[in-house]
């Protein structure tokens, strides 16, 4: 009896193995892309990848090209590196591939797809609008004050250590510097640097620590996302990430309620009054759901981009003096430090000259181009059957648009490995250098990230030295998750002579 069953049970998995093997090497048509010539039963080409996804799939370009197929698990899927196949799909045709695959990480992190960035189609559309209207009507020089105001909390806290010569830790401090940005735009809320510091919403600093473990666990690369018969082990942890997302929309809940208290619709004082206006008393779900993804969206990926700033910035000092020379010319050039109206407050380098010093903006785009926090952006899914250029691409089809491998390919970079800023003061290489992605559903926080990154890294550059701890280069192995960012480090900082 018990061999039976045993028998059973290993035919059902031979029949399935069997039957998952023909359906992962049959061509779609004659014009499918190129791609693996085996794909092997239930994993596909998941071998191929390694735990840092991002490298495998440029590797795989090296082979294939800027545009292959291969399964990932389950899932038929399209990868692209060609910036005019990038195009073609992520701006020509976008409405075709605007919705997300309906992963069980994206299913738990968007309750059910109601939030903005995994919403399906109809749902975003009403989000992104809700959500991109308050971001126009929140004026420029709001942003701006904002922006400079947490730099100049965060100059304080570098040159507290800078002055005691305490090893400064660019994660939890960056991380802090982004949220803060985040939540005073948009909830007129800030977090404390350390425990004497009395600011407005007290509890503010909790959400930081909910914020980062359901990034943990909502990491990219859960097994149960690629084969679904590996869903089962992963019940616990999808529970547990909906639980803690949970007490992130019950703390969203009590912000809300406290907005409504004070609302006054004729001045609306943050990005959340304009949402809750415009939302017009209804769906509650959703302002609850944005509010979470504003944050999620706006802390780990600038402040991961900042951290890779510092560290390359130890690592290539002679990078760090020219900038700084750069940075020096701008202030003689606008007649010396004396800029102290409002919107300044206090920083020596301004979004205003962000214009004028090339050199700092190629270090950073270089640093963008080389770690790119989303290097696989965030997924699509074919909507309908479609032809891109002379490939087929059957709907359910899943799209990654690969920005390492872009940012990366020896064809647009020389060098594509290496640290080189200067490759970007003469050429913007716009049409291959794509952080943010591109077309309607591209990153909805853009702007912001380029002024909150630009407004530290050019104030960092002009008032220290960034050392590495022992002297040594520090390591800067790349750690795969929702953003790709350093292992965590310390710096020292040497206070720059005015
Ligand atoms: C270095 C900083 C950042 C980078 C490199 C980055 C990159 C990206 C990428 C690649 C996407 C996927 C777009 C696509 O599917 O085509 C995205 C989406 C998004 N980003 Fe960012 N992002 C950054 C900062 C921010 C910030 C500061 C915010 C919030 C203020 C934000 C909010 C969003 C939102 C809401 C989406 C989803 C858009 C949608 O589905 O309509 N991001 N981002």
């Amino acid at each position: 009896m018990t061999i039976t069953l045993v028998n059973v049970i290993l035919y059902i998995i031979l029949f399935y193995c069997i039957y998952s093997f023909a359906k992962k090497n049959k061509a779609f048509s004659t014009n499918d892309p190129p791609g693996p010539k085996i794909e092997l039963p239930i994993i596909g080409s998941l071998h191929l990848l390694s735990s840092k996804p991002h490298l495998g799939f440029t590797k795989l370009a090296q082979k294939f090209g800027g545009i292959y197929k291969l399964w990932v698990g389950d899932h038929y899927t399209i990868v692209v590196s060609d910036p005019h196949y990038i195009r073609e799909i992520w701006l020509k045709n976008n409405d075709n591939f605007i919705n997300r695959p309906k992963s069980p990480t994206f299913t738990v992190l968007s309750g059910n797809f109601t939030n903005l960035v995994c919403a399906s189609e109809k749902i975003w559309r009403h989000r992104r609008d809700l959500v991109a209207g308050a971001f126009t009507k929140t004026k420029l020089k709001t942003t701006q004050t904002i922006v400079a105001k947490q730099c100049q909390r965060i100059m304080k806290q570098m040159m507290l250590s800078a002055e005691k010569k305490t090893l400064f830790n660019p994660k939890m401090n960056f991380k802090k510097y982004s949220m803060n940005i985040i939540s005073s735009m948009v909830f007129s809320r800030e977090i404390a640097y350390d425990d004497g510091e009395v600011l407005f919403g007290k509890d503010f600093g909790n959400i930081l620590k909910q914020i980062e473990y359901v990034f943990g666990l909502g990491k990219a690369g859960n097994p149960g996302d690629a084969i679904s018969l590996l869903q089962p082990f992963f019940y616990y942890q999808m529970k547990v990430m909906g639980t803690e997302l949970d007490k992130l929309l019950e703390f969203m809940k009590e912000i809300y309620d406290d907005h409504i208290l004070n609302l006054d619709p004729e001045n609306p004082k943050d990005l959340f009054d304009h949402i809750i206006i415009d939302a017009d008393g209804k769906d509650l779900n959703g302002i609850l759901r944005v509010g979470v993804d504003l944050l999620l969206g706006g802390t780990d990926t600038s402040s991961n981009t900042i951290e890779w700033f510092t560290l390359m910035m130890a690592n290539y000092p002679e990078v760090q003096d020219k900038a700084y020379q750069e940075l020096q010319y701008r202030i003689g050039q606008r007649g010396g430090e004396t800029i102290e109206d409002q919107e300044n407050c206090g920083n020596r380098i301004l979004v205003s000259d962000r214009l004028e010093t090339p050199y700092v903006n190629a270090i950073i785009k270089e640093i963008m181009r080389l770690h790119p926090i989303g290097p696989l952006g965030i997924p699509r899914m074919a909507k309908e059957d479609i032809m891109i250029g002379e490939y087929f691409i059957p709907a359910g089809t899943h799209m990654i648009q690969n920005i390492h491998g872009l940012h990366h390919d020896p064809s647009h970079y020389d060098q594509p490995e290496s640290f080189i800023p200067e490759r970007f003061v003469h050429d913007n290489h716009t049409s291959h250098y794509l952080p943010f992605s591109i077309g309607a559903r591209n990153c909805l926080g853009m702007q912001v990230a380029e002024m909150e990154i630009y407004t530290i890294c050019a104030n960092i550059l002009i008032n220290f030295k960034i050392k590495s701890v022992d002297g040594k280069q520090i390591d800067d192995t790349e750690l795969f998750g929702l953003a790709v960012h350093p292992i965590d480090y310390n710096i020292l900082l040497e206070k720059r002579s005015i």
